[in-house]
């Protein structure tokens, strides 16, 4: 990747342990919910060859999701919440095209400032190759780290195919994340959930729920006073990694300039479902517990104010010379 193409920010970073599949360490890290990137799992390895021209002839002739962004960045958005909330502007938009549309997409895209990102849930609707391959993925290792963590079920495997230069905003999810890198770097910058406070995200209710409001690029301090105060983790990951991403830490990814051709980055994520709760809940809560907690509130406020817009008045009401 072009290391000069990579973007400032105006926080220094710390660097994600890389260790190997081997190395008693990195499960140590996994069970305390930490980032790591795991070296030589072969959990993709079957998928070393799928560059676009293997996708194009077996990915099959279904139809893919395709997000277009007149910038560089595609923030998610809860569509049918973005129907609801008239003053929304959609910040990308989908496309539902097949695989020949798409790459006729990225080939315009070098002409027009355009960027484009393919996500697509692997299910049996694509060709047979790939089925094999994915059946070839290493499901023993990954099974076997789902047992010992008591992950719940894998909710769903999507497949990326990103321009270099794109970029998913701050976020978190609410599930446990195995990401694997296939082909071209990406830049992954981690806030642990106890920053909640510096990253501001939308209101639950909003189509933009567990993005952060800050643009990274360019943050309003004004707003985002405490913003300051981050202390992000990054790593670059490259063809053969495994970023383990804990639920509820917050990530920015950002698909990095390769000198080389074809200029996309192919990523697969395996998202699993959280361990269930323990029956005995221990104190004080920890920072994945209490945005679950402070998730919840806003929710039944929401419910119980029957407007969305009315819970940060309420919420004031109660804080205000009171709670401070
Ligand atoms: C930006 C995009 C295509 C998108 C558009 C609209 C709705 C959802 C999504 C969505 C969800 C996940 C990713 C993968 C990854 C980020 C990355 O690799 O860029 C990530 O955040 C994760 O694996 O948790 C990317 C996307
Ligand atoms: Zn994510």
């Amino acid at each position: 990747f072009d290391s000069n193409s990579i973007n400032k920010y105006p926080f220094p970073s710390e660097q994600i342990p890389r260790l190997s599949v081997a190395d008693p360490e990195t499960y140590r890290l996994i069970k305390e919910s930490k980032p790591v990137i795991i070296t030589d799992t072969n959990l993709v390895g079957s998928a070393a060859k799928w560059d676009l021209n293997y996708l194009h002839e077996n990915l099959g002739k279904g139809l893919f999701y395709v997000y277009t962004s007149n910038t560089n960045k595609f923030k998610y958005y809860n569509s049918n919440r973005a129907e609801q909330c008239k003053s929304f502007v959609n910040p990308t938009e989908r496309h539902h095209v097949t695989f020949p549309q798409f790459l006729q997409m990225l080939k315009r895209c070098s002409c027009t400032d355009e960027k484009v990102y393919l996500q697509q849930i692997l299910n049996d609707t694509v060709g047979t190759n790939i089925v094999d391959d994915f059946l070839q993925f290493n499901w023993d290792w990954v099974n076997k780290c789902k047992a010992a963590f008591g992950w719940g079920q894998l909710s769903s495997n999507l497949l990326l195919i990103g321009l270099e230069g794109n970029i998913t905003p701050v976020h978190y999810d609410e599930q446990e994340n195995f990401f694997a890198q296939i082909s071209g770097y990406k830049r992954c910058i981690l806030f642990s959930p106890d920053q909640f406070d510096c990253l501001y995200p939308h209101p639950v209710a909003h189509p933009c729920d567990r993005q952060s409001q800050v643009d990274l690029s360019n943050p309003d301090y004004k707003r985002f006073p405490k913003f300051r105060n981050v202390r992000p983790t990054e790593a670059i990951v490259g063809p053969g990694d495994v970023l383990y991403i804990p639920m509820y830490w917050w990530h920015q990814i950002e698909s990095l300039l390769s000198r080389g051709l074809p200029p996309v980055t192919v990523s697969v994520n395996f998202w699993y479902k959280g361990s269930a709760l323990p029956d005995k809940i221990e104190y004080p809560l920890t920072p994945q517990q209490r945005v679950s907690v402070m998730r919840n509130v806003e929710k039944m406020l929401a419910a119980a104010l029957d407007d969305p817009d009315k819970v940060g008045g309420l919420l004031r009401s109660i804080v205000e010379g009171r709670y401070t």
